[in-house]
């Protein structure tokens, strides 16, 4: 709010090389309600996207200091977004209502979250609400199989948009649907053939109001080659500071392999903290004044390379006596235990 207005929203579109990312921002950036959207992208795109503030982004990085891949902070982007910062409260530009950043098609979307995280002045200004990635339903099992880019990619995704659904064969599309909710259950997934979908429905948070309130169902964990899921409940609330050393000694030990943390907690107050994070980087947790349904009860999924369902529970359940409860595997059909 350090201008007297609301961070402005970023949206993160990734996806694979070809999966459709042109395609669908060419498509929904014609709607006259995302007028007021700036789009980055790291090449120009071939479709006419001239009545936007489109912007176009090198690929620069800098590795902080010890730092990991993921880690990498984009000097480039910083730069793009302190400029279109400048032009919008100088008013040479409309009113930004949006950023929508379009990354490569190779791009692990965890350095894009980190940059905007870190830096001073762009932390203040803008908020990522939205990673949203593509697949393509006829190459998607394909590119899954052969690019540990791809599976990040989902496992970054709030929500994943299915393209060329009018190209697949029916079967293949379900089979690569229940692939995705494997990878990564709370990603709301819907189907867009050439960028044919409902614009606010896309771009909404997912869950109520302006917060990215994670969807996190109810399930068995899943194992994808070296791709494990597992949701989780606790048996009470949290201590909410000492599951934040529990995470921080997570993601200081094994944050390049644990691709995505994201969940709803139950820290004994009206409302749940929202946790939401890619490898080391996590969002500002947000504590929500009441819980967005009837469910009560903490609900977090962890999508991890290579760290087990076991020894995840196995770390937390060593530290119940600091959190004040167990955690609680979420089987399918188990019921979240209510508060
Ligand atoms: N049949 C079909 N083709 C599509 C659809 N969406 C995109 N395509 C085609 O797929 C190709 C790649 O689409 P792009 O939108 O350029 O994909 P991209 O992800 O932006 O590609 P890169 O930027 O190269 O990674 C183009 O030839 C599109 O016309 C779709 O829903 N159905």
């Amino acid at each position: 709010m350090a201008d007297g207005r609301a961070t402005r929203p970023v949206t993160i579109v990734t996806g694979f090389l070809g999966s459709g990312k042109t395609t669908l921002l060419g498509r929904v950036l014609s709607e006259p309600s995302m007028r007021n959207t700036a789009v980055l992208v790291n090449e120009f795109g071939e479709v006419g996207l001239d009545h936007h503030l489109l912007r176009r982004v090198d690929e620069r990085a800098v590795l902080l200091g010890n730092g990991c891949v993921c880690c990498t902070t984009r000097e480039d982007l910083v730069e793009a977004l302190l400029e279109l910062l400048d032009l919008d409260q100088r008013g040479e530009i409309p009113r930004l209502d949006r950023v929508v950043v379009e990354t490569t098609g190779l791009a692990d979307p965890a350095p894009i979250l980190h940059t905007i995280f870190v830096d001073p002045v762009l932390q203040h200004h803008f908020s990522v609400d939205l990673v949203l990635t593509t697949v393509d339903a006829v190459n998607g099992d394909l590119h899954l199989n052969r690019n540990p880019e791809s599976v990040k990619q989902i496992a970054a995704a709030d929500k994943i948009v299915v393209t060329k659904t009018d190209a697949a064969d029916p079967g293949s599309a379900k089979n690569l649907r229940s692939r995705l909710g494997a990878i990564n259950p709370s990603a709301r997934v819907i189907e867009a053939s050439f960028g044919e979908t409902d614009v606010d429905e896309l771009f909404r948070p997912n869950g109520a109001g302006s917060h990215a309130v994670p969807e996190v169902p109810a399930g068995e964990a899943h194992d994808v080659g070296e791709t494990h899921s597992v949701s989780l409940t606790f048996d009470g609330s949290v201590d909410w500071t000492a599951f934040g050393i529990w995470l921080s000694m997570l993601l200081h030990a094994r944050g390049e392999d644990v691709l995505r943390v994201k969940g709803l907690l139950d820290v004994g107050e009206a409302g749940p903290v929202v946790v939401n994070g890619v490898q080391h980087t996590i969002h500002p947790p947000e504590h929500l004044d009441r819980w967005p349904d009837e469910d009560h009860g903490s609900r977090i999924v962890f999508i991890t390379k290579g760290i087990g369902p076991e020894e995840l529970v196995g770390s937390l359940d060593a530290f119940r006596g600091l959190l004040g409860a167990r955690p609680l595997p979420l089987g399918a059909g188990q019921a979240v235990p209510s508060s």
